[in-house]
């Protein structure tokens, strides 16, 4: 493996038309943690990852690994391996199909079982792919990725279509890369899908940036409220009121915009009202991510 070096993204633009589909876009993905490369539908995620590979010419800025653009690697393959949109010739078998890439990269043969063995695909190997699962030919774009063993993997929805065992499996595969030491970069457009497989997020939305860092990072956005409940919910009403604490009703009780839940509790008291629940909202990642991504819909 050659060592983990870092996607470097600076100023990247490309506009089909009218459309800004990657606007002004600049990020980093560090070695040896998996990134989560998020936005939403349309977000322009793929394009971003096309440029990055060469594949689709950016009308501005660069996109490189470790200084270098994709098409000016030495040894590509075995530099960055990338699973986007895959294409399989139904009619060959998984072990053919590496085979082609294998020989047109000049890889040796003991690649193809190694990267077979990885994904637990040895078993499947000779079976042609037009009969392969979605998840098996997950696994086999993920095998194709990994062939040349490089430190950098680009992975498009590699979890989308995966059923709960293959999750579990590509979380903990994908960590093992990163512990390794590789720079691991994945799509996705649901936060949930990925929650547990990322360390850190690009998050974007109509092409542009809105935020990067760790997840824990992302969950610290939402300002933490409390929720509280009473028997008499009318009272406590009048309680917060009375005390200036915005609120909304919701199914389990008031959300108050109050991060103390004791400032909440003592409006309770001065109002005489009993209490039947009285707590601080831990906030969801999702609305966190929702919050952020509809910010880019403006
Ligand atoms: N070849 C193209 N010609 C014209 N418009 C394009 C082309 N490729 C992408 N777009 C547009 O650019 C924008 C970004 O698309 P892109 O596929 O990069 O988004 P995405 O985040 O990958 O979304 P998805 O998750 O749906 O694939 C969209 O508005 C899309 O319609």
């Amino acid at each position: 493996m050659t060592g983990g070096i870092p996607i470097e993204v600076s100023g990247l633009g490309k506009r089909f038309g009218q459309v800004a589909a990657v606007d002004d876009l600049s990020f980093t993905v560090r070695p040896g943690v998996v990134t989560g490369f998020l936005g939403p539908n349309g977000a322009g995620k793929t394009t971003t990852l096309r440029m990055l590979l060469g594949l689709v010419r950016a009308d501005s800025g660069t996109a490189t690994f470790g200084g270098t653009p994709y098409a000016k690697l030495e040894r590509p393959l075995e530099t960055v391996g990338a699973a986007l949109d895959a294409s399989f010739h139904p009619g060959r078998t998984g072990r053919d199909h590496l085979r082609v890439y294998a020989t047109a990269a000049g890889l040796p043969r003991q690649r193809i079982d190694a990267v077979l063995e990885q994904v637990g695909m040895s078993e499947y190997a000779g079976r042609r792919v037009g009969g392969y699962s979605l998840g098996m030919r997950q696994r086999l774009s993920l095998a194709t990725a990994l062939l040349g063993d490089p430190g950098v993997l680009v992975l498009d929805e590699p979890i989308n279509g995966l059923d709960p065992e293959g999750i579990r499996w590509i979380r903990g595969f994908l960590q093992q890369l990163a512990a390794d030491g590789r720079t691991v970069l994945i799509s996705s457009h649901l936060l949930s899908e990925v929650q547990q497989s990322v360390d850190e997020v690009v998050i974007i939305a109509r092409g542009k940036l809105m935020r990067t860092g760790t997840l824990a990072s992302l969950e610290l956005d939402r300002a933490p409220r409390t929720i509280v409940d009473s028997p008499d919910r009318p009272a406590l009403a009048a309680a917060l009121g009375a005390a200036g604490l915005a609120y909304a009703e919701g199914r389990n009780g008031f959300i108050v915009d109050e991060p103390e839940p004791g400032r909440v509790g003592h409006a309770a008291f001065v109002g005489g009202v009993e209490l039947s629940e009285l707590h601080r909202m831990k906030s969801e990642l999702e609305d966190a991510f929702l919050a952020l991504v509809g910010e880019g819909e403006g």
